[in-house]
């Protein structure tokens, strides 16, 4: 039988902890990295970024707009940067940022987390302003394939308080509607340990604003962006998200990337080492 992502991800989480780091080849940091700003410098960045996390870490996020910035051949050096990762075992993240409904999203599952589609990962972000009952084709295509999804739920901008901390004709955020939701998802459809859909919770927020402070039985998943470049510091994780810590996943992009091409293979190492002290 095919292993949950849960699954995959817990066993992730013991081989190379929690680290996750993000592919955003911005402009600025192709051309500090000495690469052109096309899709091939996207393409060698995303690549070298692999080199430096194989062996270090176990988990990357491709910024899918990086790529999509040069169309269709952007699309073609993000295909070769995701064989890369599936080649040397290290669990992808698509940030797609995804949303639509019916057929439209099933598509979207489709193409993001069908094995041996030319664009598969692992799992995928999905936006679920259309209703979390919105992305249950891709959900179920996620849970069929050992894939996961990560839902935004509250996001590290500070843009998206209002919205995610509004309140439905329930009583309940926006935000912990979605977690309510999702882990409902979890508890009618994943076997054991952490689920296949996860949540978005930025590491810059206090987590009571949105009440998602009390944590869901199992915990989900959680991709936690927000920390180094936008603030967050990672030996407050705990403290930031409580009872959901188990499940978190620590994101940085261009806190690591900055370090370079000859840096950066010791900056994932010292970041991944500091993430173990904290999930211990
Ligand atoms: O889904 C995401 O990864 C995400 C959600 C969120 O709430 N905030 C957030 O910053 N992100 C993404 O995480 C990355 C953050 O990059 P750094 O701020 O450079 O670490 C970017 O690719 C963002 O698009």
């Amino acid at each position: 039988m095919t292993a949950t992502f849960g699954e995959r991800l817990e066993r992730v989480f013991a081989e190379h902890g929690r680290l996750c780091v993000g592919i955003d080849p911005h402009a600025w940091l192709l051309s500090e990295w000495g690469l052109p700003d096309t899709a091939a410098g996207t393409r060698d960045f995303g690549l070298r970024v692999l080199d430096a996390v194989e062996g270090n870490a176990g988990i990357v996020k491709p910024q899918v707009a990086f790529f999509e910035r040069f169309g269709s051949a952007g699309f073609a050096a993000l295909e070769d940067v995701l064989a890369s990762a599936r080649a040397r075992g290290i669990l992808v993240i698509a940030d797609g940022k995804r949303g639509d409904l019916g057929t439209s999203v099933e598509a979207y599952g489709q193409a993001w987390l069908t094995p041996g589609s030319p664009l598969e990962a692992d799992a995928l972000t999905v936006s679920a302003y259309q209703g979390v009952g919105s992305l249950a084709a891709p959900s179920a295509l996620a849970e069929s394939a050992g894939k996961g999804l990560f839902v935004l739920a509250a996001t590290s901008n500070p843009e998206g308080s209002a919205l995610q901390q509004a309140r439905t004709a329930t009583g309940t955020t926006v935000a912990r509607t979605i977690l309510d939701e999702v882990n409902a998802w979890n508890t009618e459809h994943s076997t054991a340990g952490l689920g296949s859909i996860g949540v978005v919770i930025g590491a810059t927020l206090t987590l009571a604003d949105f009440d998602l402070d009390i944590a869901p039985v199992p915990a989900p998943p959680v991709l936690a962006p927000g920390f180094g470049h936008q603030g967050a510091s990672v030996p407050d994780m705990r403290s930031i998200y409580g009872a959901l810590s188990n499940g978190v996943i620590v994101s940085e992009s261009r806190s690591v990337l900055g370090a370079g091409p000859d840096g950066i293979r010791a900056a994932v190492s010292t970041r991944a080492e500091d993430v173990r002290q904290v999930s211990a």
